[in-house]
């Protein structure tokens, strides 16, 4: 039995709050409560107390990318961020793609991630695009959803097929977009940004195509279909056409999506390249337009770490991606509630009960009953990012050394303290 002593945000206001913790569990909240002598007195520094933070797009690279990153170092990096749920994606070596392999990643994730892990499978096996899995095995077998992510699903068909059979398991279709046809060998976006750097192109079309096909197969399957990190103004346009006309489609946006842009890729620099790439600015503020009228449901980091060398290397040789989920609450505090265009809770929301609503897992709140699973942010002080600093292994971000605030420095599930940068009193 403990007593935390922080703030919270709570009906539009940061207040201050007492919160009595028994068994791992919320038992009591309010301004003052009333203390029994026993009791240890958790002081959290006047940080700011958010439900633990959901992020439901990461890559952990293990097994088979272990140089890249671990479930263990992954996980330490989700802690020290303020997540608490993370969800890996299949593109590992090899890929979950069918029970056995799923349950050798369930036992590795059992014995050495540190906080919750929940595995996505993939749509096609190896994720080649040539033959579905085992959907209903897998489903079974205790599976979070179905994706292909690294890679989108080539043929219209299969992709139909996909989505009959997870609307009759009712599980969701999660969607990396991405018609290979136009996109390529393009590693930047194509537009401006291709034109100055002399770099063969993505387009935005490549992405918005897939989603326009999935929405239309979505509606004549009934099945819940996501779309994984939202990048081009057209693809908003067609996922908001999408749900006006009732079709069961959610979308997510990454970070470095709604603060970058092809500006900000001034030179031939991996640490710049990530897929969908960095488009215009045109289509960086229909992302934000997207996400603040509900086109877009909530953000994920695609958290994509890769190892020094491989990132060292040319825009056209270096691999896709950077890394995400010690940098996401910072920077979007930052940029958006510093300033004043969110609010804490709309933030909050986007990174919590957004995304567990979405896929339909029980809902974390600061309220009694619910677990004691918190990130406990310091909105007082700043810091300036510094890649060598991440736990994660991949220090690949395009973000190093901006001055932050907003930042995590503890994290506690189910009562127990999982990562704390403060000392002990
Ligand atoms: N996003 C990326 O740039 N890279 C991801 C793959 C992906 O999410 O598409 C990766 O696995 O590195
Ligand atoms: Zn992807």
């Amino acid at each position: 039995m403990k007593i935390i002593n922080a703030f919270r945000w709570n009906e539009g206001y940061v207040q201050p709050c007492e919160i009595r913790i028994v068994d791992g569990v919320i038992a009591e909240i309010g301004h003052t409560l009333s203390k029994k002598e026993e009791e240890a007195i958790f002081d959290a520094e006047q940080t700011l107390l958010a439900p633990g933070f959901t992020d439901v797009h990461v890559h952990l690279r293990e097994p088979g990318g272990e140089h890249k990153e671990t479930i263990e170092t992954g996980t330490n990096a989700a802690v020290k961020g303020g997540f608490t749920t993370i969800c890996p994606m299949p593109n590992t070596n090899p890929v979950p793609d069918s029970e056995e392999k799923l349950e050798e990643l369930t036992e590795m994730i059992r014995e050495r991630a540190n906080c919750e892990v929940l595995p996505y499978v993939s749509i096609t096996k190896e994720q080649q695009g040539h033959e579905l899995t085992d959907m209903r095995a897998l489903k079974e077998a205790g599976a979070f959803a179905f994706t292909d992510d690294g890679v989108g699903v080539q043929s219209a068909a299969q992709m139909k097929e996909a989505m009959k059979k997870a609307s009759q398991l009712h599980m969701p279709v999660v969607a990396h977009c991405e018609d290979n046809s136009l996109a390529g060998d393009g590693v930047v976006h194509e537009g401006d940004v291709s034109k100055r750097l002399g770099l063969p192109g993505i387009p935005s079309s490549a992405e918005a195509v897939h989603i326009a096909r999935d929405v239309l197969l979505a509606a004549e399957t009934g099945c819940h279909y996501h779309v994984c990190h939202v990048s081009a103004k057209g693809s908003v346009q067609v996922i908001r056409n999408a749900k006006q006309a009732g079709i069961h489609v959610t979308a997510e946006v990454t970070p470095h999506h709604l603060i970058l842009s092809e500006k900000d890729v001034t030179e031939d620099d991996a640490m710049f390249k990530m897929n969908p790439p960095l488009r215009s600015e045109e289509d960086k503020r229909a992302l934000i337009e997207g996400l603040e009228d509900g086109t877009i449901d909530f953000i994920a980091t695609d958290h994509a770490p890769h190892a020094e060398d491989e990132k060292k290397q040319s825009m056209k040789e270096a691999p896709f991606g950077i890394t995400g989920l010690e940098t996401a609450f910072p920077l979007l505090y930052t940029h958006f509630v510093a300033t004043g265009k969110w609010s804490l809770g709309q933030l909050i929301a986007w990174m919590t009960s957004k995304p567990r609503k979405v896929f339909s897992l029980n809902r974390r709140e600061i309220e009694p009953l619910h677990p004691a699973t918190f990130a406990f942010i310091d909105v007082r002080n700043t810091e300036v990012i510094d890649r060598h600093a991440f736990v994660s292994k991949g220090k690949n971000t395009p973000f190093d050394g901006r001055e932050v605030s907003g930042i995590p420095v503890c994290t506690m599930i189910d009562g127990k303290t999982v990562w704390k940068e403060w000392k002990e009193k």
